[in-house]
């Protein structure tokens, strides 16, 4: 699939370069540089550069609450930055080849003011732009960061779910070991006096600039990068030894055309340098749990543990498996070790795993590859355990802050919160 691939805020931005630096790194062709980075401050990198100056534009330099130093975690003004600025947005997409593309990946950390506000105008903005689907990846900011934080995220979650064609979720709690402390909460306390008017959400802007340690991050964004070149540059090398298996990019489209939130995972071995995949394959028989002294598995029994394994505890975002609506298995590696029972076995496995009929599975076989690799896509997840608890702090914030403001009855503001479906989302319409 070819991807324009646009980073929004600082950790969209940081993830963007990683992915870009990871596909040149790798051989593959998924953007080719067709990146942009959308910011209003100037980004901190965690790793060399790959998307070069003339494919960044800075947003709200003229606004003052911004001035150069980010929307300090205020996602209504990234918003109203992002709107008043469409047109130097737009002017900025026309950087990027949209007419070669299969579609567009937008990324940003969803608890911050430009990453979420101003993100879910950039992906309104993409959409009437690009014929192609637009799809994000949202990063969850971790428990530490405080109610704001998860308030913000759960706001631009909600905004993106709306405009985007489907949202990859991130979750920095489950990937990230020791989670940078950046409480937003105290920043807010303080805003009152110091950091202009309230939020749509009716609490206190936040006055204090948030900036996080990009090294903190670095492994964490190598591995998303990873998991993303994993599964949207699937098939790109499509001439392997059984071209019916190869992995059709529309397979990818169809899958993420549920809408809604994503995850995926992802699961590698090395192969052995030489003596062929039949030696490996008898060198690792003792990693099985169901191997026995007198039983060789087969190459189908390996294959489903890497697919259970990329299935289980390595994905982006924990779900229940079983409530996603479709589902998309790929297996990489030399075309010697991708075996049509292997590919079968794998995708009977994740069809019985996510209960789901019609399960699309797929090769992507690499000539030279030294490691096989699956990836797992489960789409339209409806169970997800770190975005419902994101949201029940986001809640709890909002019922503390007006608790705090001397409000009655902040639980029954809380159930009509809940049932109001537009609760929370971002005006991304041009202003009038
Ligand atoms: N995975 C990952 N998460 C990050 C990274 N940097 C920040 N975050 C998370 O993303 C959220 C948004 O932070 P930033 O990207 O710095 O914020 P921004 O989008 O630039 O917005 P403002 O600074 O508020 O204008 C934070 O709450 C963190 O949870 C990163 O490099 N990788």
């Amino acid at each position: 699939m070819r991807l324009a691939v646009v980073g929004v805020g600082a950790a969209g931005s940081r993830v963007a370069n990683r992915l870009v630096a990871f596909e040149q790194r790798s051989g593959r062709t998924l953007s080719g540089g067709n990146a942009l980075l959308v910011t209003s401050k100037p980004p901190a990198f965690d790793a060399p550069e790959r998307v070069s100056d003339e494919r960044r534009v800075t947003i709200g330099d003229v606004h003052d609450a911004v001035d150069g130093g980010g929307t300090r975690g205020d996602p209504d003004l990234g918003a109203d930055v992002a709107r008043a600025e469409r047109g130097e947005l737009v002017r900025a997409f026309d950087l990027l080849d949209l007419h070669r593309v299969d579609g567009v990946l937008v990324l940003a950390g969803l608890a911050g003011g430009t990453g979420g506000g101003a993100g879910a105008v950039v992906i309104d903005r993409l959409q009437s732009v690009c014929d192609e689907p637009v799809y994000a990846v949202g990063v969850l900011p971790s428990a530490s960061e405080g109610g704001r934080a998860a308030l913000t995220a759960a706001r631009s979650l909600r905004s993106f779910v709306e405009h985007a064609d489907n949202v990859i979720v991130f979750d920095n709690d489950a990937w990230v070991s020791d989670p940078p402390v950046a409480d937003r909460d105290s920043a807010a306390d303080a805003g009152d006096d110091d950091a202009g008017t309230d939020g749509a959400d009716g609490t206190d802007n936040p006055g204090d600039p948030v900036s996080f340690d990009p090294a903190a991050f670095a492994e964490v964004n190598e591995a998303l990068a990873e998991r993303l070149v994993a599964l949207f540059a699937a098939g790109e090398f499509g001439d392997g030894s059984a071209p019916e298996n190869v992995m059709d990019p529309s397979d990818i489209a169809r899958t993420l055309d549920t809408g809604g939130v994503s995850t995926v995972g992802y699961a590698s071995t090395d192969l052995p340098p030489n003596g062929g995949v039949r030696s490996w394959l008898r060198a690792v028989r003792g990693w099985l749990p169901w191997s026995s002294d007198d039983e060789e598995p087969t190459d189908a029994a390996r294959i489903t543990h890497l697919v259970r394994r990329a299935a289980g505890s390595a994905l982006t975002v924990s779900c229940e498996s079983s409530s996603a609506d479709r589902a998309l298995v790929s297996l990489s590696g030399p075309p010697r070790a991708l075996s049509r029972k292997g590919f079968e076995s794998g995708r009977h496995w994740l069809e019985r795993e996510a209960d789901v009929v019609d399960v699309k599975a797929g090769d992507d076989p690499i000539d030279g590859s030294t490691t096989l690799s699956a990836v797992v896509l489960l789409s339209n997840v409806t169970d997800v355990p770190p975005v419902e608890a994101m949201q029940t702090r986001a809640l709890d914030y909002l019922d503390d802050a007006e608790s705090e403001r001397g409000r009655d009855d902040p639980a029954a503001d809380r159930d009509s919160r809940e049932r109001d479906a537009d609760w929370g989302r971002f005006e991304t319409a041009d202003p009038r």
